[in-house]
């Protein structure tokens, strides 16, 4: 740690750095005492003295830290916390001290979880065939009930700039009119029981069981014969969001979930009207979650042959590593909005492992031969129905030979340059419209994507330590 044309306080902050690092506790305690430092300062590469004490192993150095309360969540600008740096050094004592004294990192605390994937519903599969306790439910006062107008949410207009899209939810007294016009035809989706909103019930009717009484049912209606005007009708202040982007994405995250579901099942009634076995209608069954074919004797009515259930389809996404583990491949999808470059990504084909789809799709986009794979995480994407099973693959070639048609162009970033855009300063907000916009020279998808956080899986796992 050079101090040559450093300001004395950048040199003094430089010293407790170095005293973190070399377990000087005694040192480290003076100059705490004398208050004289902030504690969470970062040197220029984003590192703390915490994380100093957690590259050498200083157990009593990191206690000392703690005790002043120092901030275990910070990140360097290789997105590493603390707790990363003493794992990856394999330093028990200070990982297990890190842990037990705070939250390390958003997805240490916890299993990674991303946008779309926390849905706090129990979704009471075992109550789907009892029509009366859902018209009860239904009817319960605090019921919420979200309107889909041709799959756009409609959600509660806000006056500022929108940060985010408030789903409107609707009781059955808003929209019994709405019910009756629809009539038995309806696609009324019911989606679960959870304890997101507090109740406001006049007690609990006597079809509720104990341990239902203070969970709110949530319920999906699609509105699309109805006119957009009467639907904005219901109540003031409506608005129906329905561009997917960038509405989908600005949800608050313990409703996004639930909006995937939603979105997903109605999805899924609106086009496949028709038994795909044998072409008769189909009729929605238990309560959303099947649809029987009306015809009698068709093959689809029974087992495995079952053909009436919502699809989901499955999507590997993957991040690809360079040989040399200093790099990872990116692509530009060709309706990606100016400058993005996120993971590659593919639909699964029948009879393919999670890992022969990430090679086979890496291998056809990009041409880059990929060898061991590893899974990260998954996300429920509502566009329609996928689901996006995210990986980390190893490449064990390099040559890029860039399939035209389906991206504009892949390359290899090195992990400086990427750390630089995910850390580095928010994007002018014309970035994504205006090729011209100042600001970096690529940029990746925003957090709520799986792709931002394969990107960031990969930064933390650094051996440049
Ligand atoms: N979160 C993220 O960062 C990213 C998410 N994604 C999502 O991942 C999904 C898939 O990625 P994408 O690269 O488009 O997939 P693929 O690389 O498999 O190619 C897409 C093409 O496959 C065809 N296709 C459409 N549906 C299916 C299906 N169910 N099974 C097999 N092939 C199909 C379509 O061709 P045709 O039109 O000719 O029928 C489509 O253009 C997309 O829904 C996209 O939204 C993708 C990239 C990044
Ligand atoms: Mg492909
Ligand atoms: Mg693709
Ligand atoms: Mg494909
Ligand atoms: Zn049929």
């Amino acid at each position: 740690m050079e101090s040559e044309g450093m300001s004395p306080q950048k040199q003094f902050q430089e010293h407790f750095f170095t005293c973190a690092a070399r377990g000087d506790v005694k040192t480290l305690e003076e100059v705490l005492q004398q208050g004289t430092v902030n504690i969470n300062r970062t040197n220029d590469h984003g590192w703390t003295a915490l994380m100093f004490a957690a590259r050498t192993g200083q157990d009593k150095a990191v206690r000392l830290l703690l005790d002043h309360g120092c901030d275990t969540t910070v990140m360097n600008k290789s997105c590493q916390t603390a707790a990363d740096i003493a794992g990856f050094w394999n330093h028990t004592a200070v990982l297990s001290e890190l842990e037990k004294r705070g939250p390390t990192s958003d997805s240490q605390a916890q299993n990674v979880c991303n946008y779309f994937g926390y849905n706090p519903l129990d979704r009471c599969a075992h109550m789907r065939k009892d029509a009366q306790w859902l018209e009860e439910k239904l009817r319960d006062q605090s019921t919420v009930i979200l309107l889909f107008h041709d799959l756009g949410l409609v959600v509660e207009k806000l006056n500022a700039q929108p940060r985010f899209t408030q789903p409107c939810h609707f009781t059955f007294k808003d929209i019994s009119a709405t019910l009756e016009e629809l009539g038995t035809e309806k696609v009324l989706v019911f989606l679960g029981l959870g304890r997101l909103q507090s109740d406001n019930t006049d007690g609990p009717s006597p079809h509720t069981s104990a341990k239902e009484e203070h969970l709110t049912a949530w319920f999906a209606l699609d509105v699309t014969s109805i006119s957009q005007e009467k639907i904005l009708s219901i109540k003031e202040g409506l608005e129906i969001a329905s561009s997917p982007f960038p509405g989908l994405f600005q949800l608050p995250e313990k409703e996004a979930g639930i909006v995937a579901q939603a979105r997903s099942l109605l999805a899924w009634h609106q086009r496949y009207k028709f038994c795909p076995t044998c072409g008769s209608v189909a009729a929605m069954e238990e309560a959303g979650y099947k649809r029987m074919c009306q015809k009698e004797g068709c093959p689809s009515l029974k087992g495995v042959h079952n053909t009436a259930y919502p699809r989901t389809d499955p999507v590997v996404i993957m991040l690809i590593i360079s040989p040399d583990g200093k790099r990872c491949l990116l692509g530009r999808g060709k309706r990606f909005p100016g400058r993005m470059y996120s993971c590659l990504a593919g639909f699964m084909e029948p009879g393919e492992t999670i890992e022969d789809a990430v090679r086979r799709e890496v291998y056809e986009e990009s041409g880059v031969r990929v060898g061991r794979v590893q899974y990260h995480s998954s996300q429920p994407f509502p566009l329609p129905a996928s689901l996006m099973i995210g990986c980390l693959g190893y490449a064990t070639s390099e040559n890029i030979s860039v399939d035209k048609e389906e991206l504009e162009d892949a390359q290899w970033f090195t992990r400086q340059q990427v750390a630089e855009v995910q850390t580095g300063a928010p994007l002018p907000t014309d970035a994504l419209t205006n090729p011209r916009a100042e600001g970096p020279s690529f940029f990746l998808p925003p957090a709520q994507a799986i792709a931002h956080q394969l990107v960031k899986a990969w930064l933390r796992m650094s051996p440049n330590l």
